[in-house]
C-alpha cells in the first residue's frame, strides 16, 4: 500500500513513512493510492466481533506489510484496553430511526483517542525498532490536545508540544492539556485561534530546515493514521444496524473535516452509506461551502461548541483532491488561492461533493435547544458538539437508519450544558479533582520564528 500527497509532488511513501511523516513535503496531506474494499460477506462477518477485532480487519489492508498480523493486533489491544465501555462505541437509540454514536468513552472523553491511542502504540512501536525519537507539535481546538497528551505523555523518545488557542477551550480541555507534569510535555497557550495554530503547525512543517532538525511529526488529522483509525468505527455501527444489506447514514459534527472523512473512506471501502451529512455551528464555512460552491473564509465567532470553531478544514483538501480526478496541481492552485481568502469550485467537482456529501448548521440557540429537548425526550445528555450533530440529523431523517456521531462527553462543557438543562454533568471519577490540579503552560505570540526557538530551547533542555 503506497500513500501519495493531495498536492501530486511529495515522495511516495509506506503507511509507516506517512505516519511518521504528517505533512506531505508539498505541503499537501497524504491519502492512500488506491482505497481497498470489503466485499459484503466480509463485512457482515463484521457483526458481533470486538471492537478491536473490527478494527484489525477494516484497517490491516491499509498498513500494508509494516506489521505482522501478530504486531499489528497487539498495537489495537493496547490501544483501546484503557477504554471504559466494552462496546468502546455503543450505540444508543434517540428516536425510532435516530441512533447516537458514543465516541466519548475514551481516557480523554472525546472521539480523538479512537485514533490518538492507536497512534501512540505504532509510534512506540516504529520509533522503538528503528531506535529513534520525534518531536510532536499538535494544534488543537481543545480535543485533540488532550488525547494526544495522554497518548505521549511520559516515553523518552517523543516531546510533544500543543499549540491551543488562550481563552478558546473550555475549562475542562484547557486544565487536561496543563496539569500533566510529565517533562516531555508541552502546553503553549497561543494569542490566536485555531487556524492560527494549525496555520503555525503547517509553517514549521514547510520550514525544512526546523522540521528535519527537530525529526518533526504530527498527529493531527494531516496523518493519515489518524483518519483510517476513525474508519472503524463507521463499520461497527452500521454493521450493528444491519449492513450490509440495510443501508444506513450519518451525522457528523465537522470542524476539521477529518472525523466525516473517515466516514467518507468507509463508503468507498464498501460500506453501504447513504448520506454522509456534514454538521457545522455558527462557525460554517462548510455548509456554505456545500450551498454555494465557493470556500470563503469569513472569520471565527467563539461558540459553545469551540473544538468545531475552524474555517480553515484541513481535511476538506483530501475531499477536494478526490472531487477534482485526483489532480494534484489542481488542488495546490486551490490552496494557493485560499491565502487570499476564498477559492470558487468547479461545477464537476460540486457534483462530485454533493453526491456524498449534505450539509446542515445549528446556531447557538439551536444547539442550547437541542441538548435541553433530547434530555426531555430520551434522557441522553449532549455535549455542545453532539448536539450540533443531532439537530441537523433530526433534519435530514428519512427512511434510512441515521446515525449521529456523539463526539465528546457533555462533562467537558459543563457550562454550557448547565446552562442549556440546568443540570452540570459530572465528570468520571477518574477526572474528578481535574480542577484542582495545578497547571504548567507557557502563553506564546502567534509568530513562527518565536515557537521554533521554544520548541528547539525545550529539546535542548531534556
Ligand atoms: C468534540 C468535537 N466534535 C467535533 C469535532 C470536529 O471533528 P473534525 O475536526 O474531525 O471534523 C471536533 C474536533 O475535531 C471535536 O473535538
Ligand atoms: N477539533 C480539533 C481540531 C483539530 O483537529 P484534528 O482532527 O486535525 O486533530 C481539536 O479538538 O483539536
Amino acid at each position: 500500500m503506497k500513500y501519495i500527497s493531495t498536492r501530486g509532488n511529495a515522495p511516495v511513501l509506506s503507511f509507516e513513512e506517512a505516519m511518521l511523516t504528517g505533512l506531505a513535503r508539498d505541503g499537501g496531506l497524504y491519502v492512500p493510492e488506491t482505497i481497498p474494499t470489503m466485499s459484503a460477506d466480509e463485512i457482515a462477518a463484521l457483526a458481533g466481533v470486538s471492537y478491536e477485532e473490527a478494527a484489525f480487519r477494516v484497517m490491516r489492508p491499509f498498513v500494508g506489510d509494516a506489521f505482522t498480523d501478530d504486531e499489528f493486533k497487539g498495537i489495537i489491544a493496547r490501544a483501546y484496553e484503557g477504554f471504559r465501555h466494552e462496546a468502546r462505541a455503543p450505540l444508543v437509540q434517540l428516536a425510532p430511526n435516530h441512533f447516537l454514536l458514543e465516541l466519548f468513552h475514551g481516557p480523554t472523553l472525546a472521539f480523538k483517542d479512537f485514533a490518538m491511542q492507536l497512534i501512540g502504540q505504532l509510534f512506540q512501536f516504529s520509533l522503538g525498532r528503528r531506535n529513534d525519537r520525534v518531536t510532536i507539535v499538535g494544534a488543537t481546538s481543545g480535543d485533540t490536545g488532550s488525547a494526544a497528551i495522554e497518548a505521549f505523555r511520559g516515553l523518552d523518545n517523543v516531546d510533544v508540544f500543543i499549540l491551543f488557542p488562550h481563552g478558546r477551550v473550555s475549562d475542562i480541555q484547557r486544565k487536561q492539556m496543563t496539569t500533566p507534569d510529565d517533562a516531555n510535555v508541552h502546553a503553549l497557550a497561543l494569542d490566536g485561534d485555531f487556524d492560527d495554530c494549525q496555520a503555525k503547525l503547517k509553517d514549521m512543517f514547510n520550514d525544512f530546515d526546523f522540521r528535519d532538525g527537530v525529526k518533526l511529526a504530527g498527529v493531527n488529522s494531516i496523518n493519515w493514521a489518524r483518519v483510517l483509525a476513525q474508519v472503524v468505527y463507521y463499520f461497527t455501527s452500521a454493521v450493528s444496524l444491519g449492513a450490509p444489506y440495510r443501508e444506513v447514514s450519518f451525522t457528523v459534527p465537522t470542524g476539521n473535516f477529518g472525523d466525516i472523512f473517515a466516514g467518507y473512506i468507509a463508503k468507498k471501502m464498501g460500506l453501504p452509506i447513504k448520506d454522509l451529512v456534514i454538521a457545522t455551528n455558527q462557525n460554517d464555512i462548510l455548509h456554505r461551502t456545500m450551498e454555494s460552491g465557493a470556500y470563503t473564509k469569513e472569520g471565527v465567532t467563539p461558540s459553545i461548541s469551540p473544538s468545531m470553531d475552524i474555517q480553515v478544514s484541513s481535511n476538506f483538501e483530501r475531499a477536494l483532491f478526490d472531487a477534482y480526478g485526483r489532480d494534484g496541481n489542481a488542488v495546490a492552485q486551490l490552496m494557493e488561492e485560499l491565502k487570499d481568502g476564498s477559492f470558487p469550485i468547479s461545477q464537476g467537482a460540486m457534483e462530485i461533493l454533493r453526491e456524498t456529501f449534505k450539509s446542515g448548521r445549528a446556531s447557538e440557540d439551536e444547539t442550547m435547544a437541542t441538548i435541553r429537548d433530547e434530555f426531555t425526550a430520551c434522557g441522553e445528555v449532549l455535549c455542545p458538539h453532539s448536539a450540533v450533530g443531532v439537530k441537523v440529523g433530526n433534519e435530514n431523517l428519512s427512511g434510512t437508519p441515521m446515525i449521529t456521531l456523539a463526539t465528546a462527553h457533555p462533562a467537558k462543557f459543563p457550562d454550557a450544558v448547565e446552562q442549556a438543562m440546568g443540570r452540570r454533568p459530572d465528570l468520571p471519577p477518574h477526572m474528578a479533582d481535574m480542577m484542582d490540579r495545578e497547571e504548567h503552560v507557557t502563553r506564546v505570540p502567534n509568530d513562527l520564528a518565536y515557537l521554533e526557538a521554544l520548541i528547539k530551547e525545550r529539546i535542548a533542555q531534556r
